[in-house]
Formats: structure tokens, sequence, C-alpha cells
């Protein structure tokens, strides 16, 4: 994404109504409905949208070459005969900078690219060049997407300036990797200021703006993310550029993702559906997805436990 010159006139005055937002948000799943065969069209697109995450402390390479299995082969071989599936596989597979050369090794072939936190993952509290260094390792290592994180002071303080400035340098790093740019909208206190920070992210050339780090206190709600993609609508009416939206953080089941799918389509349209503008960042929600499909096509519950992540 190219992005624009910085302009706060885009965001500044920009005010958003926190009732409106949560109720708008709560009847997105109360007014609209999806019907069974439907459901498990929607649960399989899903699916296709899903950056399979593992981002813990004891990760290790067998951890994530597990992980990549599943993201090759998402749903068991009968679950896919069942549905008339032949091919489907996930969004990307995210990990630490230090497993993304595992998770290379182990995707090799599948199609599915491999995405990488970076930017002192999730604090971002270390100096820029050392920040910047972090992108070059995980592209080297081979990452083609790169998740950032944002310096949350420069939301909290209004220095949209130098919030503009730090993402820019960061898109410029990633070179011909794609970047979502991380605003931890848990951090940011109001409504008001995770659209200033959306609007900066795109202005400065991110390619998808991202909830959370998963590791906040409050991470992806859906009114965070109805005032994310309304930003994503005002920035493709000024600018006429196509930016993508990834939710991350505590989505967990078949429910959610059918909730988050009704509030891409009902605001910016099918194509938001996809997953090149659309990712959910989830560590174990296919596990449940995958158990509400061999429940569509067995009539049977399996305990969750049978659908390990890795
Ligand atoms: O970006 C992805 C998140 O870290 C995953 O969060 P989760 O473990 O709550 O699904």
């Amino acid at each position: 994404m190219t992005g624009t010159r910085f302009d706060p006139s885009w965001f500044e005055a920009h005010h958003v109504n926190l009732s409106a937002t949560e109720r708008r948000a709560a009847t997105l799943t109360t007014r609209r409905t999806v019907k069974k065969d439907w459901q498990a069209a929607w649960l399989a697109q899903a699916i296709t949208c899903i950056d399979l995450t593992t981002l813990a402390g004891d990760d290790t390479p067998s951890r994530v070459q597990r992980l990549c299995a599943k993201a090759r082969q998402p749903l068991r071989d009968d679950i896919m005969a069942a549905l008339g599936l032949d091919a489907l596989r996930v969004g990307a597979v995210c990990v630490y900078p230090t497993m993304v050369a595992h998770a290379v090794k182990a995707l090799e072939g599948s199609g599915v690219p491999v995405a990488s936190v970076a930017t002192g993952f999730p604090a971002g509290l270390m100096p820029l060049s050392l920040r910047l260094a972090e992108i070059n390792y995980a592209v080297d290592q081979g990452a083609s997407e790169v998740d950032i994180v944002i310096t949350r002071e420069y939301a909290l303080t209004g220095q949209w300036s130098k919030l503009y400035d730090e993402i820019a340098a960061m898109r410029e790093a990633c070179g011909p990797a794609h970047m979502k740019a991380i605003l931890a909208t848990g951090d940011l206190q109001t409504l008001g200021n995770v659209y200033k920070a959306s609007m900066v992210a795109m202005q400065a050339g991110s390619d998808f703006i991202k909830t959370s780090t998963g590791k906040e206190g409050l991470n992806a709600t859906l009114p965070v993310s109805l005032t994310m993609v309304r930003a994503l609508r005002d920035f493709r009416e000024k600018s006429g550029q196509i930016v993508g939206f990834k939710p991350a953080g505590g989505i967990k089941s078949a429910k959610d993702a059918i909730a988050w799918l009704i509030l891409m389509k009902e605001e910016l349209g099918t194509r938001w559906t996809r997953n090149d503008l659309f990712r959910f960042g989830a560590s174990s929600m296919l596990g449940d997805i995958e158990r509400q499909l061999e429940h569509h096509v067995t009539g049977r519950y399996s305990a969750a436990n049978r659908h390990a992540m890795a």
C-alpha cells in the first residue's frame, strides 16, 4: 500500500458516538442470522481468513511444525468430503521472528504465507532502530507478512505526526512484505483515538489495520472493529486506496467468526470477507469451527480437546 501524505484534517475533528457504535455493534448479530447450510459455507470461508497463531513464550519448533500441519489441512478428510470441499487452507501462520524459518520450512509448497510479529511485540517499547532491525530479520527469515505494533504513547498524547513517521519507516523496512499495523486498541482509551490511529496507520501505508496483540487487557471487540472498518471506508472514499482489516485476540468461537463476517459484509461488502482483505488473528478459533462443522455433517459434537491446534 502506498498510503498518503500525513493529513490530520482527515481525522482531527472526527467524533465517534460511543452509544450509537455500541448499539449498531449489538444489532449486527441479532438482526441477521445465517441459516444452516450457509453457516457451513461461512465457516469454511472463515477458515481461509484465519492467521493461525502461536505467540507464547514457550513456543518451540515442534509446536510450530504441528501448527503448520494444521494450517495445511485445517479440517479432517471426512469433514472435507462431507462438505464437498477438496482444498482448504488458512490465511497465514503467525509466529514470533525466531520461529519464522521453522514455519517457512514446514509450510513449503503449501502456498500458506508466514506472518511474523515484530517491532518489539507486544509493547513496542524499544528504540525504533532496533524495531526496524527486527522487521529486517523477520523478512530475511522468510516472513511475507509482518504484524507491527505502534507506540501507544503517540496516540495517547495526540502526537499523530510522530506516529505517522514511525509507521511509515516500518512500512519501508517491510519492503515487499505486507504490513499489518496493530493498534492495541485496548490501550487507546477512546474510540476516537481508535479512529484516529486507524487513519494515521493507513495514511502511513499499512496494508492492514489490526485491533490487538492478544496481550492487552481488552482485545478485539465488535464496537472497536466497527470504528476501524468505518475508518477503512472513509479512507477508501478519501484516497481511493483499499486497506484490509484484522481483528485479533480473544476471538475463539465459530459464533464469533460469523459475527465478524456479518460486520464486514454489512459495512464494507463481500469483497472484504476474502482473505486478501480480511484476517482473523486467532490461536484457538479453528478448533471450535472444526467442531461445529463436524456437528453439521455428523449431527454429533466431539470433545473440544479432539481439535487441538498444535
Ligand atoms: O494475533 C493474534 C492473537 O495473538 C491471538 O490471540 P488469541 O490467542 O486470543 O486467539
